[in-house]
């Protein structure tokens, strides 16, 4: 059985005052952690207080990017180790405005995830097709080939241990989303494309979202669908209130 993971993406919002306050409404109202995976993506910076809050708590804390070296040269970035060192359990590859605005390719996607397995991260690795794709009927063969080449050379160990998060990149903060069963179509499809690219066995394990638009009110249809093991929401997961109640399903 796969269990529910319900991971909230607050993007560039919060500073860390904010991001304690949120954590301090919900602190008490938190799901039973066998019943659901409860994940916040933050911003680097509040990414310390976060953790040192999350402990023996059930929910566990991600970044949103990493680099994929360890250290060097590369003015700005973040690396797994530090990451890990500070306690993070997740980490957010391949985002697509990270592939819009930050030039983020498959490639890079692909030595993030290995980074991320090496250093003992959990990968939520986003793919999804845009409208013009979506429009020329490509949306199974833009996704199919982001996820091949994310997955590239992991082991089958590893590959278990990741995330999948299919976000089409219309739906992501529009208001619009595909209906359910659209959404459940094409992640039954991606744990296809991972049957075939590993094993049956490697499919039925690993964990695929639905992201884009995702609300309280629209979760429980998304979730209703055998192949949808979770959310990654963006908006939504903002507010205390409207998190908790994704939580819940
Ligand atoms: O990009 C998203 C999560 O990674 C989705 O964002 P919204 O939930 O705001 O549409």
């Amino acid at each position: 059985m796969r269990k529910p993971i319900i991971a909230g993406n607050w993007k560039m919002h919060k500073t860390v005052a904010e991001a304690l306050a949120f954590a301090r409404a919900i602190e008490d109202k938190l799901p039973d952690p066998e019943q659901v995976e409860a994940v916040i993506c933050a911003p680097f910076v509040t990414l310390p207080a976060l953790v040192e809050w999350a402990k023996g708590k059930p929910v566990g804390i991600g970044a949103q990017n990493m680099h994929f070296e360890e250290q060097g040269a590369f003015t700005g970035e973040i690396s797994p180790v530090m990451l890990k060192e500070l306690g993070v359990q997740y980490v957010i590859l391949g985002h697509s405005e990270r592939r819009q605005y930050f030039n983020e390719t498959c490639e890079s996607v692909n030595l993030k995830t290995h980074a991320a397995h090496k250093h003992g991260l959990i990968p939520i690795i986003c793919v999804g097709e845009t409208y013009e794709e979506r429009e020329e009927g490509q949306t199974k063969e833009v996704v199919r080939s982001q996820v091949i080449k994310a997955l590239n050379n992991l082991t089958a160990e590893q590959v278990k241990r990741s995330v999948i998060a299919y976000e089409p990149v219309w739906a992501i903060g529009t208001g619009q989303t595909p209906t359910a069963e659209e959404a459940g179509d094409v992640i039954a499809y991606i744990r296809q494309v991972a049957a075939e690219q590993f094993s049956p066995d490697v499919a039925d394990a690993i964990r695929i979202q639905y992201g884009g638009s995702v609300k309280p009110d629209n979760i429980g249809q998304f979730m209703q669908q055998a192949d949808i093991d979770g959310a990654l929401v963006g908006g939504a997961s903002l507010k205390p209130d409207a998190f908790l109640a994704l939580l819940e399903g």
